[in-house]
């Protein structure tokens, strides 16, 4: 493999939004560190930064959070569309058919209006893979239109059917704000990308719904919680890690295409996954997630990247393991849909050119005679 092969450490344009690993483990969103972000800030504070590009103030904070709970409601049409989803779907499909058919119903029909559309998905998209959630396992027709104060209480909320605790809430909090932006990873390259065509907006960001899908990038959370869950304790868990290593085979939730020391999210997630272990009595999962992380980093010296405790801080508040990723995106829509608009708004069209590597001139060979 070349050095450049997946792009690797080229730079393929400019942002304002964030940097990753510039000072080898560092993560700030518009100069903000990441570390200040997750302890003193709610999510809705995180995305307004994000989209607007600057802290709101006390008035606007309250305004901006008014129009997200105003937003939630599902178009009936919508619903119907998500009633017909089979309970065996992938609910990252689910997302990426459910933004398509919004795109539908509330097009974007000019780029005056991606605010606005950028702040419907964001309150939107929780209700979309909860109604379905619900509806397929359940048979119930949720209301999505419930009062709850932030976007990670709403969705736990329709999830379960009742008021979260606190902790949970928290959790969520912390949990939305890492995941909300990471510069030019491949699902925000791939609706920049899209974006540069001067498509809309759904259309850009179903692409990134797409990407974030496989367990290389966002799937790495539910494709690290079916490993570690295998394990009855950290002694099997170390022999079967080891065996994994002797095949060469990829760990979930470990290492990272630009950070080369840590992740940074790592630090903030993991003590909400032991605290959350403790508050349902765990004595299995976190010791296996604990000595897997020394074994990797002990033999390869590969660490944790944010993946990886979130799939036992999940587990731990009884989420679904298939709705891990998507609550990667009810967050990282944020990042994403900042990105579209700045790309539009310095755009040209995202066109690299390729080496190539294929046969030399063919002469050409009439169909009869091959
Ligand atoms: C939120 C996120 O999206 S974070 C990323 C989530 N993805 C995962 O957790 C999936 C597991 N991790 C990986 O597959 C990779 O580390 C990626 C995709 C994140 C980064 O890929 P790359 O930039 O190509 O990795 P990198 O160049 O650092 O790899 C160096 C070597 O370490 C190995 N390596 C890297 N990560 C892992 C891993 N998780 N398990 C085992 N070996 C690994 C590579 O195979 C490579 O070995 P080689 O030189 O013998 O081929
Ligand atoms: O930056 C990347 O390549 C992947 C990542 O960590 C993210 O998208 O959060």
């Amino acid at each position: 493999m070349t050095n450049t092969e997946g792009l690797r450490g080229q730079s393929a344009g400019q942002t304002a939004l964030c940097t990753v690993g510039k000072t080898g483990s560092g993560l700030t969103y518009r100069g903000y560190d990441i570390e200040d972000l997750a302890a003193k800030a709610q999510f809705e504070e995180v995305a307004f930064l994000l989209l607007k590009g600057y802290l709101p103030n006390q008035g606007e904070l309250p305004a901006f959070k008014a129009r997200l709970r105003a937003n939630r409601g599902l178009p009936a049409a919508l619903r119907t569309v998500l009633e017909q989803i089979p309970a065996s779907a992938h609910p990252m499909d689910v997302l990426r058919t459910g933004c398509s058919m919004l795109g539908n119903l509330e097009t974007e029909h000019k780029f005056s209006e991606q605010q606005e559309a950028a702040e419907r998905l964001l309150a939107l998209l929780p209700s979309m893979i909860c109604y379905w959630y619900r509806y397929a396992h359940d048979g119930v027709r949720i209301d999505t239109a419930l009062d709850d104060d932030s976007l990670g209480g709403h969705f736990l909320h329709m999830l379960r059917g009742h008021v979260p605790p606190e902790l949970d809430v928290k959790v969520m909090h912390c949990s939305l704000i890492l995941y909300a932006e990471h510069e030019f990873n491949a699902s925000t390259f791939a609706a920049r990308v899209c974006a540069s065509t001067l498509t809309d907006l759904h259309s850009a960001v179903t692409a990134a719904i797409g990407t974030l899908r496989g367990p290389l990038h966002g799937g790495a959370n539910e494709a690290a919680m079916a490993m570690i869950e295998q394990w009855s304790g950290p002694d099997e868990a170390e022999r079967e890690l080891l065996a994994m290593l002797a095949r060469k085979d990829k760990v979930m939730g470990f290492g990272h295409a630009v950070y080369k020391e840590k992740d940074p999210r790592n630090a903030i997630i993991k003590p909400w996954a032991k605290q959350l272990g403790q508050a349902v009595g765990d004595r299995v999962l976190y010791p296996v997630s604990e000595r897997v992380e020394e074994v990797m980093w002990r033999e390869k010296k590969l660490f944790a990247n944010a993946d990886f405790y979130h799939a036992s801080a999940y587990h731990f508040m009884g989420i679904p393991t298939r709705l891990f990723t998507p609550i990667f995106v009810l967050s990282r829509v944020t990042g994403w849909t900042a990105h579209i608009m700045e790309q539009r708004a310095h755009n040209r069209i995202i066109r690299p050119n390729a080496d190539y590597v294929g046969p030399g001139h063919q002469q050409w060979v009439p169909i009869a005679q091959r």
